[in-house]
């Protein structure tokens, strides 16, 4: 048996995250991680998220169990599975969230946790370019603006302006001090020309420092002695074995994998744990309740002509071009993320934060599968609410570690994502109807003009759409009720924590990767202060 001062379960974004701060400290530090390394060339090459979205060997390739309210259909659910998790994987999307979202959680019992206590945070992991005070420079994680700018962008930005939102070129600032709103491009988490993931910012140098890997290795369960976590068995090349730790067993499985560990470990839902046959450690009902994620419609708009559209840039032989581009220069299409501009607005008076974005890029997808490009010039606009009110659950298939669980995210349950998703349809085509798009973007092709009452662009919503890949609240933290306390330990049992996406007690309003890092962030130094 080998032992380790901390023992972390996943090399996602916050487990590559606290492997270098916790390293950092001298203690040492073990990290499993099912997947491989992160060798796969897609995974480096910012387009080449497109190709990977359901790649057998580097995700997990988990579906939805089929809800009514989204057309019955069993979702694709993506999550990385390999050095870097779902930031090896993800749109590279990096944002702030809004301050509002961090004081609601101190609100809800999460003390040390407002915009406050958090925003440093943010700022300590990354390397921005930006300029503002308010920013990092110095991080290890390069956070960087789009590397070309597609005419089509600034056109999107005049239309934006025309229709009475502002055009802040910081997404993540000045207005993260006191709110956001508006048209902004996405700031990359990219270096140069290739995908800057958790793995190659922060486990890189901490498997320098000696941090030991086991990768290809699935967690099966936490070993418990007297109500205290005590490691990690482990499936490794068809072996099991135990990796030990002295101090902490910290769950950076994501928020599906760690509720999922949690309940194969005989901690959750009493009831459920004995249905499936497993030997229940300590009922926690709270574990793999609280499912929340952001919900996507997808739409086409027809442009003039090929100079507005990248569909023919993303074409063979167009692509080589495109190849020899980013080779030779480090920008172009390979460069590019699937949300390259955003805006965030709000569609209802009196809210204190966005309740929608809408975000796309030059590109259309035939039948709105991502990776196959439109022959026509196209534009997609992504819409989604920003607080959804919908809640799912991630519950067992099986006492077997290695089959999937039940993900139910419940997606547009509640009437009010429903109506905001209309009124975001609506706010879209405001957009693309404004003068200085005229001749450029030609006609709506889908949903398409006819689409238009509530019900009917909610029927579509419904039907077509998909998540945002934003899963997180599945361990929440909070006051009592919450399964974790505000330092991220499990109440009731010594010695593990959970630190995630799944800690979240609510979602931001946007993308959540920079605040599973600043979350991780943070946590590495309560760790450390409880050592
Ligand atoms: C396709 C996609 C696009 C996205 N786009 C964006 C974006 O543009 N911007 C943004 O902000 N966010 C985006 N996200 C979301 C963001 O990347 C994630 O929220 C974030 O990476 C989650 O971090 P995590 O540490 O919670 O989990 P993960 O990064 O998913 O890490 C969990 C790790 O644990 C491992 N693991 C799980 N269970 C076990 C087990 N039993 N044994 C061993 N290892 C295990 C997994 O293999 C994985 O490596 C996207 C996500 C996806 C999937």
């Amino acid at each position: 048996m080998t032992a380790f001062d901390y023992v972390i379960v996943g090399a996602g974004s916050a487990g590559c995250l606290l492997a270098d701060r916790l390293s950092a400290s001298g203690a040492s530090v073990a990290v499993i991680e099912a997947g491989g390394r992160d060798r796969h060339p897609y995974l480096h090459i910012p387009a080449g998220y497109a190709r990977i979205l359901t790649h057998k060997a580097l995700t997990w390739g988990f579906r939805t169990a089929p809800d009514s309210a989204t057309g019955s259909r069993a979702l694709d659910y993506p999550r990385g599975r390999v050095l870097g998790g779902s930031s090896s994987i993800n749109g590279l999307g990096h944002v702030w969230g809004d301050p509002s979202d961090y004081d609601l959680w101190a609100q809800k019992g999460c003390a040390g946790w407002s915009w406050a206590d958090l925003a440093p945070h943010f700022a300590a992991y990354e390397r921005a370019e930006e300029d503002g005070p308010h920013r990092g420079r110095t991080g290890a994680l390069h956070v960087q603006h789009l590397a070309e700018l597609p005419p089509l962008v600034a056109k999107m930005r005049e239309a934006a302006a025309a229709i009475g939102l502002p055009t802040p070129r910081d997404m993540n600032g000045p207005g993260a001090e006191g709110g956001r709103e508006g048209f902004s491009t996405f700031q990359q988490t990219r270096n140069g020309r290739r995908r800057h993931s958790a793995a190659t910012a922060f486990l890189k140098p901490a498997l320098a420092r000696g941090v030991a890997l086991f990768d290809q290795a699935l967690a099966l369960r936490i070993e418990l002695s007297e109500g205290r976590a005590t490691g990690i068995r482990i499936r490794r090349g068809g072996a099991e074995q135990m990796v030990a730790a002295r101090r902490e067993v910290i769950l950076s499985a994501g928020a599906i994998g760690s509720p999922h560990l949690l309940m194969l470990s005989g901690l959750g839902p009493a009831q459920h744990l004995q249905d499936q046959g497993i030997a229940v450690q300590r009922d926690i009902p709270g574990i793999g309740r609280n499912l929340q994620d952001h919900y996507i419609a997808r739409l086409t708009w027809r442009l003039a002509d090929h100079r507005w559209s990248a569909n023919r840039r993303i074409t063979w032989p167009r692509l080589a071009l495109e190849v020899v581009r980013w080779l030779a220069r480090g920008d172009g299409v390979l460069t590019w993320s699937p949300g390259m501009f955003g805006v965030f607005a709000k569609t209802e008076p009196g809210l204190e934060a966005p309740d929608i974005q809408l975000n796309g890029g030059p590109l259309s997808w035939a039948e709105g599968r991502i990776g196959v490009p439109e022959d026509a010039p196209g534009l997609t606009i992504g819409v989604w609410q920003c607080r959804p009110q919908s809640r799912g659950s991630v519950t067992l298939a099986s006492a077997d570690p290695a089959q999937a669980p039940v993900i139910a995210p419940r997606f547009l349950t509640e009437a009010a994502d429903r109506a905001a998703l209309a009124r975001g349809i609506r706010l879209a085509r405001r957009w693309m109807a404004a003068p200085p798009l005229a001749g450029i973007v030609r006609e709506e092709v889908r949903p398409g003009p006819g689409v238009e009452s509530d019900a009917d662009l909610i029927r579509f919503a419904a039907e077509t759409g998909g998540t945002v890949y934003h899963p997180c609240g599945t361990v929440r933290m909070g006051g009592d009720g919450a399964p974790l306390d505000p330092r991220l330990r499990l109440r009731g049992v010594a010695a593990l924590r959970v630190v995630d996406a799944s800690a979240f007690p609510d979602i931001p309003v946007c993308n959540i990767n920079a605040t599973v890092l600043a979350v991780a962030h943070k946590a590495a130094g309560l760790i450390l202060e409880d050592a």
